[in-house]
């Protein structure tokens, strides 16, 4: 069994803000094949309704009535293709036996080509030797299971003792779409790296993590803390005439710049989709400060389509940003070419890792937008790229775990493989 496979990512023109929805109709298509084959999302079936909406989309033609419907479909389509039942479901009297068992058939079907990583953690731990281990997490659906309640997704204390003492080893970071005081509240553990809003807001101890300097620039947090913090402005500049483009170097702007422009617009986008949503029971919007997510989970199925549709509109008054979507949500993002990928690039190189292949980064999440850094790890850094379902499911990563039980399985057994490859050297 080849133990890491190089995948092709799906292609993204960053500068286009259509781009993500194209690529993700074509992968939700392609998610819904039969049995989940991991053929490329650049050659998918093309249906009348996708190619309507790719050709609308790629040509940038003012939008049509049917265009509006094609992509909220498509929308809709690759939704509910990242949003697998969850396990209670699965396994509740009500859901369908014959259902079951052909998603337990193409399970097994896909754990083949998507190996467990406990299964198969001393094998894969060999290329770890002598290499520095680097260890990237996703927050929801990995590290805490996905509830009803977005404001109730508490990992456990056993979960946060497991991450404590793995950084303790390996430096480690959060890579999450929450806001990052959000996911920090969560985890409460200050000697991480947290990149929120999708990798837009990077923030850690200026210490470094684990004994790992990092080379960035210095700042203080909320708390007075010396803190490094990404700011890629110099790099983005070209891209950072708007608003939201600049977010990625948020801290600069309100503490230099004193700005408050972008946290306006950020509230503006909330107040609109608030005031479209509110007659749509169970909708819910989050700010997750560089982004804003629109919960899908507890409303009706059949309410779906009117609330992307108000999703749709306010879409069309900000140019500025762009859709992706997540498990039972929809989130809207400045168009910038920034993701959890980017982060991760961004995290090794403060950190200083990779530059010489002696590194092993290692990237846990569970949701779409994981798959720009499962893409990173495999293409870039001959990383592992490991995968949280207990579905088929398509995707770029090599490995998968069931569920974050496994993760934390998996996290006690890189402290485990430390511990002892530590003894053998001292030893010999
Ligand atoms: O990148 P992540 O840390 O995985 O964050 C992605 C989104 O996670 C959250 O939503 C998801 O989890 C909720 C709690 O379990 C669940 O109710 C929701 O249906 C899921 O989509 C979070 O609320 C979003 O803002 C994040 O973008």
């Amino acid at each position: 069994m080849a133990l890491k496979s190089k995948q092709t990512g799906v292609h993204k023109d960053a500068a286009s803000p259509y781009s993500k929805i194209s690529a993700a109709s074509l992968s939700s298509l392609a998610a819904s094949s039969p049995l989940y084959s991991c053929r490329s999302a650049k050659s998918p079936t093309i249906t009348p309704a996708l190619a309507a909406s790719i050709s609308l989309s790629s040509q940038r033609k003012p939008h049509t009535r049917q265009s509006d419907l094609a992509m909220v479909s498509g929308w809709l389509q690759a939704m509910k293709a990242a949003s697998p039942p969850r396990a209670a479901t699965l396994q509740s009297a009500n859901f369908n036996g014959s259902r079951q068992a052909v998603l337990e058939a193409q399970y097994i079907d896909w754990v083949a080509k998507h190996p467990s990583a406990l299964a198969n953690f001393e094998k894969m731990m060999e290329a770890g030797k002598g290499k520095q281990v680097a260890l990237f997490l996703d927050y929801d659906g990995t590290l805490s299971p996905i509830v009803e309640d977005p404001d109730r997704a508490y990992m456990s204390d056993a979960m946060r003792a497991a991450v404590k003492e793995v950084a303790t080893h390996f430096p480690t970071a959060i890579i999450s779409g929450r806001s990052r005081d959000k996911v920090y509240e969560f985890v409460q553990l200050a000697e991480l790296f947290y990149a929120g809003s999708h990798g837009m807001d990077i923030m850690g101890p200026a210490e470094g993590c684990n004994g790992v300097k990092v080379d960035g620039t210095r700042g203080m947090d909320e708390k007075g803390n010396e803190i490094v913090f990404s700011q890629p402005a110099s790099e983005f500049l070209p891209m950072m005439n708007e608003v939201f483009c600049r977010s990625c170097c948020i801290i600069v702007l309100y503490k230099v710049l004193k700005l408050s422009v972008l946290k306006q617009s950020d509230i503006q986008v909330c107040k609109a989709l608030e005031q479209r949503s509110k007659n749509i029971q169970g909708a819910k919007i989050e700010h997750n400060k560089f982004c804003v997510s629109i919960h899908f989970r507890r409303v009706k199925e059949e309410n779906w389509r009117a609330l992307a549709e108000e999703v749709q509109k306010v879409l069309k008054n900000y140019p500025k940003l762009f859709l992706t979507q997540g498990r039972k949500v929809l989130e809207l993002r400045p168009s910038i070419a920034w993701d959890k990928g980017k982060a991760v690039e961004f995290l090794m190189k403060a950190l200083g890792l990779g530059l010489n292949g002696d590194v092993l980064p290692v990237y846990i999440g569970d949701d779409q937008t994981d798959e720009d850094a499962f893409s990173v790890l495999n293409e870039k850094h001959n990383g592992y790229s490991i995968l949280v379902s207990n579905v088929a499911k398509k995707t770029n990563a090599s490995f998968s775990l069931r569920d974050p039980c496994e993760v934390m399985d998996f996290v006690h057994s890189l402290v485990k493989w430390k511990l002892k490859s530590s003894h053998e050297q001292n030893s010999s």
